[in-house]
């Protein structure tokens, strides 16, 4: 199993540790266009196999695809990262060329490769890949739903006092500021509904402080956060190799799921060795099918930038 990260910086270099230290493959390939980062984030990240206890191989690259062939499965998170103040959305104008480049870059080296898209605006990054790409719909995935999710789950342990490894709860919709809906009335401790413990004013507090989860940290690091970005996406990697079929919500493309069609948008789905295998349909409340619709609109406005670049 080969793996390619592409980006070094704080997601992607966090990204390829992950995948290491969990041993999900012979080799990672960390790739960056900025010279000699990659080379020696790697080379780092290769010197505590024997102190982590893995025997990954994990090479850099500078730019250079060759490197990356024969890949089963390449994260892309080159692209810049928002500033404090600014929102994901304020990135297409830049990432959408970096993400358009290498995903065709990446396609000419790994053509059976599963791509998992990172960088922001995540959702129209991920229909962007999928239009210019042509692959099959299931070798698309965007990551951002597991990373709200376990914010979610944060966010719920700290509010209830309990561990967060026995809270269940997702988060669905887009990967925005205000297009995420954390899913309160679907959250359980241990398959017990949280609003048993948690007052509806402390569960929507639970809820808007996971909406801004990306955005709170942006104001207090100075850049956005790269420690649960890069675990989430190992995790989605580690169910990828494993073949582990565990549901997560991720960003897919969708057609006629939840009442929407051709835009990609956070659902649950089951992810193995296919890629994202099922879309699980959940029996949404009418008010939470509104908030879907509405995320999906803004979504789709931000998609329909992609047409004026
Ligand atoms: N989807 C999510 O949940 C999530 C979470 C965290 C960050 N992000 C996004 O991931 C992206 C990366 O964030 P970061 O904090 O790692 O940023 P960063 O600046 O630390 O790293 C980005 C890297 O991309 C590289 N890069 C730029 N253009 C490239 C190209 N054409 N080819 C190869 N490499 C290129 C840069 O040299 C840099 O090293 C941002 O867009 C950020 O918003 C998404
Ligand atoms: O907040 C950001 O801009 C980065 C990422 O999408 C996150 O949620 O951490």
């Amino acid at each position: 199993m080969k793996i390619t990260v592409v980006g070094a910086g704080a997601v992607g270099a966090t990204c390829a540790d992950n995948i290491a230290r969990r041993q999900l493959a012979q080799e990672v390939v960390l790739l960056d266009i900025k010279e000699g980062l990659s080379e020696g984030k790697a080379l780092d990240m290769f010197q505590t196999a024997t102190l982590n206890g893995f025997d990954t191989k994990i090479t850099g690259s500078t730019n250079d695809y060759e490197k990356t062939k024969g890949s089963e499965v390449v994260v892309i998170t080159s692209g810049i990262p928002r500033k404090p103040g600014m929102t994901r959305e304020e990135l297409i104008g830049i990432n959408a060329g970096i993400v358009k480049g290498v995903a065709e870059n990446i396609l000419k080296y790994s053509p059976k490769a599963i791509i998992i898209i990172v960088s922001n605006p995540m959702d129209t990054m991920t229909y962007l890949a999928f239009k210019e790409l042509g692959l099959p719909k299931k070798r698309i995935i965007g990551m951002g739903g597991i990373l709200d999710s376990a914010r979610f789950k944060t966010y719920l342990s700290m509010a209830m006092n309990v561990s967060p490894n026995d809270l269940h709860g997702m988060v669905i919709g887009g990967h925005g500021d205000t297009t995420m809906i954390p899913l309160t009335r679907l959250a359980t401790y241990n398959g017990i509904p949280v609003s048993r413990f948690l007052s509806e004013e402390k569960l929507q507090q639970v809820a808007a402080d996971t909406m801004v989860g990306g955005a709170t940290l942006t104001k207090l690091i100075g850049t956005s956060a790269w420690y649960a970005p890069g675990a989430a996406v190992a995790t989605l990697v580690e169910s990828i190799v494993r073949d582990q079929k565990r549901i997560f919500p991720c960003s897919v493309y969708l057609n006629g799921e939840y009442g929407q069609k051709d835009i990609c948008l956070g659902v649950p789905v089951v992810i193995g060795a296919g890629g994202w295998e099922k879309i699980i349909s959940l029996r949404l409340s009418e008010a939470e099918k509104a908030t879907f619709a509405k995320s999906a609109d803004a979504v789709r406005t931000m998609n329909n930038v992609l047409s004026t670049m």
